[in-house]
């Protein structure tokens, strides 16, 4: 678990959590967190211990539910000499191999009882006692859990301790799936071609226009995990050029030649479905805000039937995910995080913001976006942006919002023309000249220096902050790559 770790994406909510990581890093409390399998809790729990004052220990992780009680015991509190019959070494557990570190106990939910005491009291006494020793040892460690089930539930089924789960709630951030989040797939896409082209030494170019709208359709159900994969296999299969459509499996394929409406449909209903299944885990605290999601369905409901108001309705979800945030905070009244608005609004989202157009006869395929403007919604982000900086009490950085706003309409209009800068300057209604003037002032603004002091492009590792002010480095990623490149 070595290394520099980055939470790769750009949109509003991967922002928001890496606000919330490094946020959390910065104290010395329990951690959960939630989401899916394969959404990147385990990166996040890397991060948080890399950028914590705890970084010189060592994060030891531990995976629960693959072995049996008795080992995972011995494990976890190790042992001394003679304990089993002719031993002669004594072993120190996690906990001790985690002191002044990190101990991340991965699928907490799959803990047996007994263990959940022994870890409460670990927690909570800051002692342990290894098996066969006499006295107890104190330990300086850090918790960090997660979970893909919902922990509530098991309280309430009574077979996981409310007493450690409110213990781990302390601070809860919550990771959602990717098909809510689908403006990460092409940078996280571009992040794995990389990496496995350093990993497998292959020169792959990227990833083709064609191919990355199939990448951007699919649901991805096992998330970050399922394309890290998909890329991986195409490069180690390809010897050159970009990943086109013909490198993607036939259901990936499948997804650009179908017909797009009867994909519109499927995707909806998978979608609606993967919601339905993981909302009960999504939210630990739903009891609490039940009236304003209800409120919210509805306002939801009359959004899909209708486009219009568009903007004042995202403005009333807005301003309802602040109420709720409130509502948490002050029922909670503890440092608990919970992005679950957060979530239900950026899939809310996207029922206006496919990357796909519903208006397709035939079997043609439309990349287009069928919304009235492309930048429809960054208002509202920006908006979502200055009320988390409101909520969060730092106060408003007038010229980092203008900044990040104009990030913002550049990142997109790039994104949109597969990052062609003539026609993203003409989007943007902008000279050429200034919009590369652009480019390479934010790409010199943030360079990322190695160890030599030299700056290195496009770092696979590099931890940055889609809020601008702790590492831009971000910012520099998805710029350098753009200005050193030859695109017209
Ligand atoms: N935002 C991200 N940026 C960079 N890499 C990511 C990101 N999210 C996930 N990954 C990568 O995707 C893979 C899956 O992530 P990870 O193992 O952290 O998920 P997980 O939620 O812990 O999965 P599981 O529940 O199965 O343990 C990892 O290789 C991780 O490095």
């Amino acid at each position: 678990m070595n290394g520099s770790y980055a939470l790769m994406g750009s949109s509003a909510i991967i922002r928001h959590v890496q606000h919330l990581v490094y946020k959390v890093a910065e104290t010395n409390s329990a951690v959960l967190i939630t989401g899916e399998p394969g959404t990147g809790k385990d990166a996040i729990a890397k991060i948080i211990h890399e950028r914590s004052p705890r970084n010189k220990g060592s994060l030891i992780p531990v995976k629960c539910g693959t072995g049996n009680e008795e080992s995972l015991e011995l494990d976890l509190f190790g042992y001394e000499v003679g304990y089993f019959q002719g031993n002669t070494q004594a072993r120190p557990g996690y906990f001790v191999e985690a002191d002044g570190g990190t101990l991340y106990i991965d699928e907490v939910g799959k803990l047996t009882t007994k263990l959940q005491l022994s870890l409460l009291k670990a927690m909570n006494e800051g002692v342990i006692k290894s098996f066969g020793a006499k006295t107890e040892t104190p330990i300086n460690v850090r918790v960090i859990c997660s979970t893909s089930v919902d922990l509530e539930h098991l309280v309430k089924r009574g077979v996981f301790l409310e007493d450690l789960f409110y213990k781990l709630s302390t601070s809860s951030i919550y990771l959602p799936p990717i098909r809510e989040r689908r403006e990460d797939i092409p940078i996280l896409a571009e992040f794995f071609v990389q990496k496995f082209n350093q990993l497998k030494s292959k020169k792959i170019l990227g990833i083709s226009h064609d191919a990355m709208n199939a990448l951007l359709q699919n649901s991805w159900t096992h998330n970050t995990q399922e394309l890290e994969n998909l890329i991986e296999r195409i490069v180690v299969l390809k010897n050159s050029g970009s990943i086109d459509i013909c490198d993607l499996p036939p259901r990936l394929r499948n997804l650009v030649t179908d017909n797009i409406d009867a994909f519109y449909d499927r995707t909806t209903q998978a979608q609606q479905n993967l919601s339905s299944l993981s909302m009960s885990n999504q939210n630990s605290y739903h009891n609490l805000s039940q009236p304003n999601i209800n409120q919210y369905s509805k306002m939801s409901h009359q959004n899909i039937q209708s486009h219009g108001n568009y903007n004042q309705q995202i403005a009333k979800e807005n301003n309802l995910q602040n109420n709720h945030s409130s509502t948490l905070s002050k029922s909670q009244n503890n440092s608990s995080i919970m992005n679950n608005n957060y979530s239900q609004l950026n899939s809310n989202q996207q029922n206006y913001n496919p990357n796909f157009s519903q208006s397709q006869s035939g079997n043609q395929v439309h990349n287009q976006i069928n919304r009235p403007s492309m930048f429809e919604d960054l208002p509202s982000e920006i908006d979502q942006f200055i009320k988390k900086e409101i909520d969060l009490g730092s106060g408003i950085d007038f010229y980092r919002v203008v900044e990040e706003f104009e990030n913002r309409l550049i990142s997109e209009a790039l994104r949109r023309t597969n990052h062609n800068k003539n026609r993203a300057a003409q989007l943007l209604s902008m000279n050429r000249t200034t919009l590369v003037e652009k480019l390479k002032k934010r790409a010199t603004s943030s360079p990322i220096k190695n160890e030599t002091g030299r700056v290195k492009r496009n770092s696979a590792f590099t931890i940055f902050d889609g809020l601008g002010n702790e590492n831009p480095d971000f910012e520099a990623i998805d710029f350098v790559n753009i200005s050193t490149e030859d695109s017209p």
